[in-house]
């Protein structure tokens, strides 16, 4: 095996288009000449590299590991794709194939097929089934969707409340997911049916069911669990994944139901680029996998990491499609980048990163830059110096999200058809945009990078970016936003420190975005209601102290907020954990807070920034007693809190027994079905209720 067949082989990422078939209504509609795919050339570079590319834009090629044709049937796929996963599924190894592409590309056809034209799943557990017995294996199934609401369900079992996802010593656990043993394909079968009929009889979410746009946008997965049988016991050996994502669909795109369906594509959207975020995170070895930007991401993640497989395949349109180019230049560099780069480099890890925004951003520059040429007579970029530091890339792990298509339209204008990735040029060059680098750049385009640096990081509601301060800004009580808009993107050495010494323990990555105090952030967040020499305004600051007033008086005294010492032990004992501790008094948690707070105060310089920081102080403690509450308090008592009902107090009450300590940090809200404006919300109702006797 020479170095090149090696490289292929360890790499943990292929990615591998398929051009989709005709239909049969198609290929009657259209004329004759047009029944074969003449809008996608491949190109066999060599034995190694094939490209893609579109229309007459053969300058536009996309790298993949291989390109199968209209005429290629899926058991061809499985032969040379997933056959070596099945054999690897037996000696413990996880894969998992998804099937990604623009809408009607042909993602189900592959994954599931028909009855006639079996898809990649069918064809493995048909090839598992008749080897499992003969080594002594069996094998267990489950059925889900996730929506775009990041609810996960059990297809299988539909009426159950959504599934819990969480991780119990390192290994992603699933509450409320059937797993059905599985002995024949006929089983399989009826299975599959019944979980397809559940995802399509499945009432139809938000108000878009009415309009013409009835497609429900989920992404469906199938776990095929492989289990050991040893003196009757059964151990989990490994598991396959098969996703069949929802079809890409521009955001922007017109519909009849206007922006709901919107703003379904927007949130649908943003899972398929979590997806490809964590592919490239993987395939260049970062030491920080973005698992949490999506809940699928995360239920994927015990199959993704370690030395498990991942096989994309990127379906494609056969009729034009720009979605279908844009997946595909996603898909190629998200996999391949650094296929091409290792070649000629062994940079670190990280370092990727840096070259993937850099190359991102010089496809902006690219596509921008026909303008700027027009404009200036000059292809050399003028401006402001622009600051691109390793930070900078650090946040751009985030690699994919909707204004990167908005530079391929940009470019789009350029050329009848896009032209986003050139294989054979632009991929490898970083010369212009390298880390560390100041670059001169236009104005305009800087605007252009910025916003998607900022928007890389702001667009995301996921709690999920390990250098983002979460800040809970409970002063501004008028603003419905504050959340998010507290949210800061800002150079943070620290929590850039984090990330690099971060591995895929969350419980780390947990370490780093934990609700942070930043002094400076009432003053950013008020920079609309500043005086002309930058300090507050004396409004901004009556009201700023008075709500950190009403917050002190809120206080009991001597134990901040809600620390209810004696529901914990009776929740205690329910748990049966009769321990010492119970009766052991204990300094309040709050208390450590205060005395935190209390060294940065003696070091205030000004009234204001003791005021300050004495605000930030509450706001973590609040936080943390609220976790706290999650993690020790009775059913009745959850059920007081805003937003938790029956079925929710169950499921904590249910996390807890898994794991004493389920609710670390706000991350793991997640875990119970909240969403980060829920979140949100709760938070804020919960200060008001603080409030309410003021
Ligand atoms: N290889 C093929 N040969 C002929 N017809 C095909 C082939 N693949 C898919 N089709 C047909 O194309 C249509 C779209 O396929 P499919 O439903 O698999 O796309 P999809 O990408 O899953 O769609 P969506 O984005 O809506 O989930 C279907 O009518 C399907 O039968």
């Amino acid at each position: 095996m020479d170095s090149k067949q090696f490289d292929r082989a360890a790499r943990k990422v292929r990615v591998v288009a398929k051009i989709r078939g005709f239909s049969a209504p198609e290929a009657n509609s259209e004329p004759v000449a047009s029944r074969t795919v003449d809008w996608i050339s491949v190109n066999r570079e060599n034995l190694e590299d094939v490209t893609v590319s579109f229309g007459d834009q053969s300058s536009s090629r996309y790298l993949v590991d291989y390109c199968y044709k209209e005429d290629e049937d899926n058991e061809m796929i499985y032969s040379k794709e997933v056959r070596p996963l099945v054999s690897a599924a037996f000696e413990g190894r996880n894969s998992t194939i998804i099937a990604h592409g623009a809408r009607g590309s042909g993602k189900t056809h592959t994954i599931q097929g028909s009855a006639e034209r079996p898809g990649l799943a069918v064809l493995a557990v048909a090839e598992i089934l008749s080897v499992a017995e003969k080594n002594g294996k069996s094998i267990a199934v489950s059925f889900y969707e996730v929506d775009h609401q990041e609810r996960a369900v059990d297809l299988l079992n539909p009426e159950q409340p959504p599934i819990l996802v969480f991780e119990d010593r390192g290994r992603i656990q699933f509450k409320g997911l059937t797993q059905v043993p599985v002995k024949s394909i006929a089983e399989f079968q009826n299975l599959y049916s019944t979980a397809c009929f559940s995802q399509k009889g499945a009432p139809k979410k938000g108000g878009c069911e009415g309009g013409r746009e009835r497609v429900r946008r989920i992404h469906m997965g199938l776990i095929l669990h492989v289990f050991s049988q040893k003196k009757s016991v059964e151990s989990l050996v490994s598991k396959m994944n098969f996703v069949d994502l929802a079809g890409y669909e521009d955001a922007r795109k017109k519909s009849s139901d206007g922006s709901c369906l919107a703003e379904i594509n927007n949130r649908i959207n943003k899972s398929i680029y979590a997806v490809l975020n964590v592919c490239h995170a993987l395939s260049t070895n970062e030491s920080h996998v973005p698992y949490r930007e999506s809940k699928l991401t995360r239920m994927l993640q015990d199959s993704l990491r370690g030395t498990s497989k991942i096989l994309l395949v990127s379906c494609l349109n056969p009729s034009f499609c720009q979605d279908t180019i844009y997946m595909v230049s996603l898909a190629s560099r998200a996999c391949h980048w650094i296929h091409r780069a290792s070649l000629d480099s062994t940079k670190k890890s990280g370092t990727s990163s840096i070259k993937m925004v850099n190359t991102h951003k010089n496809q902006i520059s690219k596509s921008v830059s026909g303008t700027t040429k027009k404009l200036h007579g000059s292809s050399k970029l003028i401006g402001k110096k622009a600051d691109i530091t390793v930070k900078s890339a650090i946040k751009g792990r985030k690699l994919f999200e909707e204004v990167g298509h908005s530079a391929a339209k940009a470019e789009k204008k350029e050329n009848s058809v896009a032209h986003v990735t050139q294989a054979s040029e632009p991929l490898l060059d970083n010369s212009l945009l390298e880390a560390g680098n100041h670059v001169e750049l236009n104005p305009g385009l800087e605007k252009v990078i910025n916003s998607l640096t900022n928007k890389c990081f702001m667009q995301d509601d996921s709690f999920s970016e390990a250098s983002q301060n979460v800040n809970f800004n409970l002063m501004e009580e008028n603003d419905d936003s504050c959340l998010n808009a507290s949210r800061k993107v800002e150079p943070n050495p620290l929590a850039d420190q984090d990330i690099l010494v971060d591995s895929e323990d969350h419980q780390t990555q947990a370490l780093s975005v934990i609700v942070q105090e930043d002094p400076n952030l009432n003053k950013e967040n008020n920079s609309s209601r500043k005086n002309e020499d930058g300090s507050p305004s004396i409004s901004s600051q009556l009201r700023d102290l008075s709500n950190s007033l009403k917050m002190l008086c809120s206080l009991p005294t001597p134990t901040p907020l809600c620390v209810q010492i004696p529901e914990k032990e009776s929740v205690l004992l329910d748990n049966k954990q009769v321990s010492a501790d119970v009766a052991e008094p204990k300094t309040p948690t709050a208390d450590q807070n205060m005395r935190v707070n209390r060294c940065d105060v003696m070091s205030a310089k000004s009234p204001w920034e003791t005021y300050s920081m004495r605000g930030s102080g509450m706001k973590n403690s609040l936080v943390e007693e609220y976790l706290r509450f999650l993690n020790t308090a009775n059913k009745e008592e959850l059920k007081k809190l805003k937003g938790i009902g029956e079925k929710r107090a169950t499921f904590i009450l249910e996390l807890r027994e898994e794991s004493p300590e389920p609710f670390k940090n706000v991350y793991d809200l997640k875990d119970i079905g909240l969403s980060a404006k829920q979140i949100k919300g709760m938070m804020k109702k919960e200060v008001g209720e603080l409030f309410s006797e003021l």
